[in-house]
């Protein structure tokens, strides 16, 4: 069996390299089996009755019609963590730049010629301008303690800091791996009353779009250096610009750049620069790969986010059933595959949301039997995986 994968941005032959011969990697394929992306948005993208899974190399999937992946039965896998270390690193560098002034004094100090004075002394005479404040003893407010907020929490206690964060949603997982001296508190409100320094860790969506707003800036400490590794649309441009120029925000780091603020006062930005390292591109393509293989040859489902993570080990033919997650539908199922006089010898289902995945290993497979499946009232997609 042949299977095509379409690559897009530039996905790290670590990744690319686990895929054996049964598979053609290429960035230009037409109506492929499945597509690697990075950042590239695909919502204006049609796609091919073929296609049967997305993987996102990296956390944030807003670049991915997920409705529109699920209607059409398409897994969407992201690689949760795996460059988690890498956005961390940033988020400190841009910790520390924006509390000493290091971007101006660095501008400042390629200015400087021997003239009159000499550049060591124009150095000794000019450096007070750029003072700032060490990060030790202050308070670093974090919303969202998933994987990389947790890391820049514990990263930030090692430095001596005070750290507070919130996050509606935090699995025990997720609240163990935080140190003990970490505070979770239950709102936001008391993040940003704690903050002297405050950094975003969550996925865009329509519930936090433009949460840093003037609402929000409001109810921050006068001098905070907000830090946004996370996405543009999270943070409101003209409220910052505003709380930019009044100094209630003395910086902004934002790893999103726009024609609004990429030169607006006091930002310092990054062209999205998170997760690019060898590092996390190597373990986001090769996550990403090992989720497609195991999906396109197993039908088995791990880090979706779509659908709901199944696997099965079957000793027939796997046949493996996207549907919608209402009642009666693995009656329905179970029916069509009695009623053309097969056994099911294993099965397992899952639901995520509104979506839900069924996988049976079934001996004695027959086209009708598909086609009586494929028709169910629900059924997104069928697909048989031969052993
Ligand atoms: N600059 C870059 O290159 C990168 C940016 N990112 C961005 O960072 C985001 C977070 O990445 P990870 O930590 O790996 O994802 P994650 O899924 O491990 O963590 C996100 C956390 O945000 C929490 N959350 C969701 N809505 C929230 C809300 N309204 N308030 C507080 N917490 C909320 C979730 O419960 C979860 O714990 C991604 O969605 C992506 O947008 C991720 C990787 C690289
Ligand atoms: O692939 C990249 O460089 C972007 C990473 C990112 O933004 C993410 O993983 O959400």
């Amino acid at each position: 069996m042949k299977y095509s994968i379409q690559t897009l941005n530039k996905i790290s032959k670590a990744g690319t390299d686990r895929f054996c011969d049964a598979y053609t990697i290429s960035d230009d394929a037409k109506d492929p089996d499945a597509i690697l992306v990075r950042s590239a948005s695909l919502h204006d993208t049609s796609f091919g009755d073929n296609l049967k899974a997305i993987a996102r190399a990296g956390a944030g999937v807003n670049n991915i019609p997920l409705d529109r992946c699920s209607e059409a039965g398409i897994c969407v896998f992201n690689t949760p963590g795996a460059n988690a270390n890498a956005v961390k690193e940033l988020v400190l560098t841009g910790l520390l730049i924006s509390s000493r002034k290091i971007p101006e004094a660095m501008a400042w100090a390629a200015t400087l010629k021997d003239g009159e004075t000499s550049v060591a002394k124009q150095v000794e005479k000019g450096k007070s301008q750029f003072a700032g404040p060490e990060i030790k003893g202050k308070t670093l407010g974090i919303i969202g303690l998933g994987a990389i907020g947790a890391l820049v929490a514990n990263a930030a206690v090692a430095l001596g800091m005070k750290v507070v964060g919130t996050d509606p949603f935090l699995s025990v997982g997720a609240a163990l791996r935080l140190d003990p001296s970490v505070t979770v508190v239950k709102t936001q409100d008391d993040v940003f009353a704690a903050a002297d320094y405050l950094t975003i860790h969550v996925p865009f969506n329509k519930d936090t779009e433009g949460m840093i707003n003037a609402a929000a800036i409001a109810k921050m400490k006068d001098g905070v250096r907000v830090l946004n590794y996370a996405r543009g649309e999270l943070v409101n441009d003209e409220d910052m610009i505003a709380a930019l120029e009044s100094g209630k925000v003395a910086y902004y780091c934002t790893d999103f750049p726009n024609a609004k603020t990429c030169n607006a006062k006091h930002i310092i930005a990054t062209p999205h620069l998170g997760a690019s390292t060898p590092e996390s591109e190597d373990n986001c393509a090769s996550m990403a790969a090992d989720e497609l293989m195991a999906y396109l040859e197993q039908g088995d489902i791990r880090n979706s986010v779509n659908l709901p993570n199944a696997q099965l080990q079957a000793v027939y033919t796997k046949v493996c059933v996207i549907h919608r997650n209402v009642p009666a539908m693995i009656s329905a199922l179970t029916s069509v595959i009695g009623e053309a006089g097969a056994n099911i010898e294993n099965m397992t289902n899952a639901s995520k949301k509104d979506y839900a995945y069924t996988i049976l290993d079934i001996d004695g497979v027959t086209d009708g039997m598909i086609e009586a499946l494929t028709a169910i009232d629900g059924v997104l997609r069928v697909r048989v995986i031969e052993k």
